[in-house]
């Protein structure tokens, strides 16, 4: 029995059982005969090795979920609210997110808004794939796309079809799996603001959901103008009255604190608190996640972890292509609301709060929000903003941003900043923070850098010359391309002299460990699923971050600050040295060790 449990499991998305979610007329009863016989599992004998190495695997990740499990302060289920009637939360009695081996009764829809989009296709359908394909989806769940745009349910396959790819380091089955999934995914055509449109989504869901306890995700991959009707006709016509209903709103959340404010006013007229996962995506990078753990779970960085050792921190943003495609968006927002006051400002609390009192959501938020209120908000002489422009290389020419011709000719927008910091706290004081984002440069890349004080009474000063700044340890942690965190020592030369140079202790991931490293969306639809808040924006939260560079960008727009401009393709404007040098800052990705 066990051994059949086990194969409707690990094999349910190769098993030929329907599925109500496939088949919507096959009643329940059927079903779970269907899947419970025991031809599901010879027809598969031959997949025996693969069978064994899932069994060790899943027993694995249900340990480490046990381990790392976090409950509602009640212990009942987090967010069992059904939207409609925004009553309290009350313990579901059948939500089981990750099944036992065998049957469940709950089903999870999960309907990403705006299907037709850049986002959708590029990010959320292949991460929903890629949950499937590594097993970390319910047994029973559907995915519905959501949009104007008119489609039959075999067009929108068609399109997911083209971005979904396997795991390069694990492609059993892939093409199987693949055609498994696009069966579970389903399109509904509707205008944004039509509760009607909704209401025949919710009956296709239910149909789908077959009479399951369900649990149902909008995913609102959409402009924001639109956030606010999608979720009223969502709240009001397709959320689920039997389980919970969850909703994932996409960046930008307002353009500052007053819109911000006003968009949160309006999404809890229809939601709890609770259900919004307001989504940064770098919080669901490996890197950033595996932030906390460097600093909690390694006793040497903890105790450095302060002004009395760190000289200064430095966020680094760059990707080496404007904008392109985007311009339109993009020049309502800029690099600062884009970049800067999202990811990497959610980076920087995550990196200077103080230990949470547990791994619950909660206690992490609240110590974000902590941090991000001792913070001075920022002024003007605190930032420097820029602008690329067109430049011909190697016979190529690259487009300024105002040659896009979505941005208007006469824009300010900055498309790249430089911005310093400060956290006005004990552990922090005259600890600059500073902060660089900018599209159109040199190389693409993200990372921390924490440049250490020097040492004191140093021994091997005169090894190092006059320029002490050589001689500084720093840690980095690079989030991408190519995942490493690495530490700069001084060290000996080998042989008879003493020289010193700076190495690395480098943690390397590709050579580290063999698996692929998810991508942020995967991680943070699976928490979202889960219920596991701690990677979302809560709303006090959004609102510290804004009241930080609120004052700034309205200051800014006003006086029509004009941007440096720097050439496509460069490392950036000059003024960036010259803000760095005012407090005393070298970039650490400027100074050609790597
Ligand atoms: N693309 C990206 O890389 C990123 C996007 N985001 C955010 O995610 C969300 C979705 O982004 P993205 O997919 O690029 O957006 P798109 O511009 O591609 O819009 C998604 C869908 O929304 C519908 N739509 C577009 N414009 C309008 C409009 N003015 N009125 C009504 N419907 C409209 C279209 O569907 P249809 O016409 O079929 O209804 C479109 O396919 C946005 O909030 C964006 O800021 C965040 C991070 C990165
Ligand atoms: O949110 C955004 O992020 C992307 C960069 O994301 P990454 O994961 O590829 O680093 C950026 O291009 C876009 O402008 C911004 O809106």
């Amino acid at each position: 029995a066990d051994k059949d449990d086990g194969d409707q499991f690990f094999f349910g998305g190769l098993s030929k059982a329907k599925d109500p979610a496939v088949e919507p007329n096959i009643e329940a009863n059927k079903l779970s005969h269907c899947s419970s016989s025991s031809t599901t599992f010879s027809s598969l004998h031959h997949e025996t090795s693969y069978f064994s190495k899932w069994v060790t695997e899943i027993h694995f990740r249900r340990q480490l979920r046990n381990h790392f499990e976090l409950k509602s302060a009640n212990g009942f289920p987090l967010n069992a609210v059904p939207m409609q009637d925004g009553s309290v939360a009350k313990p579901l009695e059948e939500e089981v997110p990750f099944p036992e081996f065998g049957e469940t009764k709950s089903m999870l829809s999960i309907t990403v808004v705006g299907a037709s989009g850049d986002l959708a296709k590029k990010k959320i359908f292949p991460a929903l794939f890629a949950l499937y394909y590594e097993d970390w989806l319910p047994e029973n769940f559907v995915v519905y796309g959501y949009a104007r745009t008119k489609m039959t349910d075999e067009e929108l396959r068609n399109m997911i079809s083209k971005t979904l790819t396997c795991r390069i380091d694990r492609r059993e089955n892939c093409q199987a799996k693949m055609e498994e999934f696009l069966k579970r995914c389903f399109y509904h055509s509707g205008q944004y603001n039509s509760p009607e449109d909704f209401l025949e989504l919710n009956c296709k869901l239910k149909e789908r959901e077959g009479g399951k306890l369900s649990n149902r995700l909008f995913y609102l991959s959409i402009p924001p103008n639109i956030f606010v009707d999608v979720v009223r006709c969502a709240s009001t016509k397709a959320s689920s009255t039997t389980g919970w209903t969850r909703v994932i709103v996409e960046k930008p959340f307002g353009r500052d604190s007053e819109s911000s404010r006003e968009l949160t006013k309006c999404l809890m007229q229809y939601l709890t608190e609770d259900q919004i996962f307001r989504i940064d995506h770098y919080l669901g990078k490996e890197l950033v996640e595996n932030l906390s753990v460097l600093r909690f779970s390694n006793l040497v960085f903890e105790p450095l972890w302060s002004r009395n050792y760190i000289r200064n921190v430095q966020f680094i943003f760059s990707e080496d292509f404007g904008t392109e495609g985007r311009g339109g968006y993009f020049d309502n927002y800029g690099i600062i609301r884009d970049i800067m006051q999202n990811h990497l400002l959610q980076i920087l609390a995550l990196f200077a709060m103080e230990t949470p009192v547990s791994l619950d959501a909660e206690d992490t938020r609240n110590e974000k929000v902590k941090v991000l209120k001792s913070m001075k908000p920022l002024q003007l002489e605190d930032v420097i903003v820029g602008q690329y422009k067109g430049h011909s290389k190697g016979g190529k020419s690259y487009p300024g941003y105002i040659d896009d011709p979505t941005v208007p000719k006469d824009s300010v927008t900055p498309t790249f900043a430089a911005a310093a910091l400060f956290i006005n706290n004990a552990r922090w004081d005259g600890v600059p923070f500073l902060m660089k984002a900018g599209k159109a440069l040199h190389t693409k890349r993200a990372e921390i850098r924490v440049q250490f004080r020097h040492v004191p009474g140093n021994l091997y000063k005169r090894n190092f010359g006059t320029d002490l700044d050589k001689a500084t340890n720093e840690l980095v942690l690079r989030l991408q391309p190519d995942e490493a965190i690495y530490l700069k020592v001084n060290n000996k030369v080998p042989g008879l002299g003493m020289r010193l140079d700076r190495s690395d202790l480098n943690l390397l991931y590709r050579t580290r460990y063999t698996r692929e490293i998810p991508d942020a969306y995967e991680r943070l639809l699976l928490d979202a699923i889960e219920g596991e808040r701690r990677l979302f924006i809560r709303s006090d939260e959004l609102d510290a971050a804004w009241t930080l560079f609120t004052p700034l960008l309205k200051e800014m727009e006003e006086k029509k600050i004009m941007p440096e401009l720097y050439p496509y393709g460069s490392r950036g404007p000059v003024g960036a040295h010259y803000l760095a040098a005012k407090h005393d800052v070298r970039w650490g990705d400027l100074t050609g060790e790597d």
